[in-house]
C-alpha cells in the first residue's frame, strides 16, 4: 500500500448554526483503503460523507485530495451510492448507467436526449453494457427500476456510480434495506469491484459485522465530550481507527474482541 495519503482530513469541524456536529477530525486515508464507518445515529457520519462528496463544506479545517483542497462540488473522482436507490424511475437500467456517463462528461445534453449520436452514443452504450455485466445485470438492461428487486436496484446504483471510473466510492448504508441473503451477494460484488477497480471506499453501516467483513479499517464515531443539557455543544470525533486488515481469519478474531465494546455505540 502506498505511503502517501490519498485523502488528508485536517482539523475538520462542521457546524450547523449552534449545532457542532463534528469536531477536530484528523485522519489520513491511503489509496485502496476500505473504511467502514460506524457510530450512533446523528453523530455526523453522513455529514462527513457529504463533505467528501463535495455537497457540504467544512466549517473549519480542510479535506485534501492528493495534497490539494477538495473541489467544492462533486466530481468524477467520487462516486456515491445511498441506501435509497438514486436511479431514475423513467429510464431503463441501461439508460440509467449511460446517464452516469453523461454526468461524468459534465454534458447535460445527453446521448439519451440529444446531440451525442453515432459513434459517441454507441461507445457510451457499450461501456454501460460492460458495467451492467460487471454488476450482474446484463439480462435486465431494458427493465425499468420498478421491475427490479431491491438488490438489483442497488446493483444498478453501483453501476451508475462506477461507470465514471471514480477513484473514491462513497457508500451510505448501501445494503441497509436488503435481506440478509441479498446482502451477502452484494458484499461479494462490492469486494470484487473494490479490488478490480482499485477503489478507495468509505462505507457507513449500522452492522458491525458487515463493517468488519468488508473494511480494512473501522472508524468509530462518538462524542468524547458530552453536555446533557446542551447536546449540540460538542461534536463527534473518530474515537477509534481500528486496523482490521484484509485476512478473514484475523478479522474474525478482532470482531469478537470489539463486538461487546462497540455494540451499544452504533445502534
Ligand atoms: N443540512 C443540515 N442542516 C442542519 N443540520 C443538519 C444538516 N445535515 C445534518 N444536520 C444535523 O447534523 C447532525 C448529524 O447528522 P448526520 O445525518 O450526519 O448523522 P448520521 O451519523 O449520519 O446519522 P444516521 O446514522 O441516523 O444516518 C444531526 O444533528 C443533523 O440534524
Amino acid at each position: 500500500m502506498s505511503t502517501k495519503p490519498l485523502i488528508e482530513i485536517k482539523q475538520l469541524w462542521k457546524e450547523y448554526g449552534d449545532n457542532i456536529v463534528l469536531e477536530r477530525l484528523n485522519l489520513d486515508v491511503y489509496p485502496g483503503d476500505f473504511i467502514s464507518i460506524v457510530g450512533a445515529s446523528g453523530c455526523g457520519k453522513t455529514t462527513l460523507l457529504n463533505m467528501l462528496l463535495g455537497t457540504e463544506q467544512p466549517s473549519r479545517g480542510a479535506i485534501l485530495l492528493d495534497g490539494e483542497p477538495l473541489s467544492a462540488e462533486p466530481s468524477v473522482e467520487r462516486g456515491v451510492v445511498f441506501q435509497k436507490y438514486s436511479v431514475f424511475p423513467h429510464l431503463t437500467a441501461l439508460e440509467n448507467v449511460m446517464l452516469g456517463l453523461e454526468f461524468a462528461s459534465n454534458s447535460l445534453t445527453s446521448s439519451l436526449f440529444g446531440r451525442c449520436v453515432g459513434a459517441g452514443k454507441q461507445a457510451a452504450r457499450d461501456k454501460a453494457l460492460m458495467m451492467l455485466d460487471e454488476v450482474g445485470l446484463s439480462q435486465a438492461q431494458h427493465k425499468y427500476p420498478h421491475e427490479l428487486s431491491g438488490g438489483m436496484r442497488q446493483r444498478l446504483s453501483i453501476a451508475q456510480a462506477l461507470i465514471k471510473k471514480p477513484r473514491i466510492l462513497l457508500l451510505d448504508e448501501p445494503f441497509g434495506a436488503l435481506d440478509p441473503g441479498i446482502r451477502k451477494d452484494m458484499h461479494v460484488l462490492i469486494k470484487k469491484l473494490w479490488r478490480e477497480q482499485q477503489l478507495t471506499v468509505f462505507m457507513i453501516t449500522h452492522d458491525l459485522s458487515e463493517g468488519f467483513h468488508l473494511g480494512n479499517r473501522l472508524w468509530v464515531f462518538d462524542h468524547v465530550r458530552q453536555d446533557t443539557q446542551a447536546p449540540e455543544r460538542f461534536g463527534a470525533q473518530v474515537t477509534f481507527d481500528i486496523a482490521i486488515g484484509n485476512h478473514d481469519e484475523d478479522k474474525h478474531d478482532k470482531l469478537a474482541d470489539v463486538h461487546s465494546v462497540f455494540r451499544q455505540k452504533i445502534a
